[in-house]
């Protein structure tokens, strides 16, 4: 197994008005080429920055970030950006701001696809997201859980290399968030995902475990 990403002594400092906020101190870690790793902690631990971080959305104020070996800290936005579009998909907590609300199912995807100019395999997808039948729907007309396998699909549509998802369960309910959770574990890509839901921790083929900064 080889590292996918690694996170080396990064720190991140906000700046506000109250003064500065430290939210991640001097973290290292590294993901895997397969399987689902979790990043647990509690609120405020800095799971949602670590996951910006190392999605590259964000710049760490120090430290490096790896992909597949490579570091990314110092490079150009715009290739920063290339390599995000090409190997990284984020999914973030609230499942709407994932997708092309007014689009239909298949259609999401296939936009996914034609981004990433890649073929486009919608049945197939559907079929692996347990979402069989659902090609016409526009998105309002799926469940939260739905919208949120959905949003794997297009992660996978494109060609990603890996998902980070924030917090995938905790706007679902118990039913819902059990098929989230079986989806995830099922991808065939690793997956990086922030929770503290112990049923997601209980899934992870390694866990790293946050404490506020
Ligand atoms: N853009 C920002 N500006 C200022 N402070 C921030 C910003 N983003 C995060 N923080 C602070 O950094 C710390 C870590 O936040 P982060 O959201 O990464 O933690 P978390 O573990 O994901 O929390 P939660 O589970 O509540 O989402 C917190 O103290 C938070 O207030």
């Amino acid at each position: 197994m080889a590292d996918l990403l690694q996170a080396q002594d990064v720190h991140v400092t906000y700046r506000t008005p109250a003064g500065s906020v430290t939210a991640l101190a001097d973290v290292s870690v590294s993901v895997p080429d397969q399987g689902m790793t979790v990043l647990a902690g509690p609120s405020g631990s800095g799971k949602s920055t670590l996951l910006r971080v190392l999605s590259l959305v964000e710049k760490p104020t120090s430290g490096e970030v790896l992909l597949n070996g490579s570091p990314t800290v110092p490079l150009s936005a715009a290739r920063r950006r290339a390599l995000r579009r090409k190997d990284i998909a984020l999914v973030f907590q609230n499942p709407a701001d994932n997708l092309i609300t007014h689009l239909t199912v298949a259609d999401n995807l296939r936009a996914a696809a034609q981004a990433a100019g890649r073929p486009e395999d919608v049945e197939a997808v559907l079929e692996q997201l347990g979402l069989p039948g659902t090609e016409n729907w526009r998105v309002p007309a799926l469940s939260g859980g739905q919208q949120q396998r959905l949003a794997f699909g297009c992660a996978l549509a494109r060609g990603a290399s890996v998902v980070l998802a924030d917090e995938p369960t905790s706007q679902l309910d118990a039913v819902s968030a059990d098929l989230v959770l079986q989806t995830l574990a099922t991808l065939p890509v690793p997956v990086v995902v922030a929770s503290h839901d112990p049923r997601l921790i209980s899934l992870a083929d390694k866990t790293f475990s946050m404490v506020a900064a």
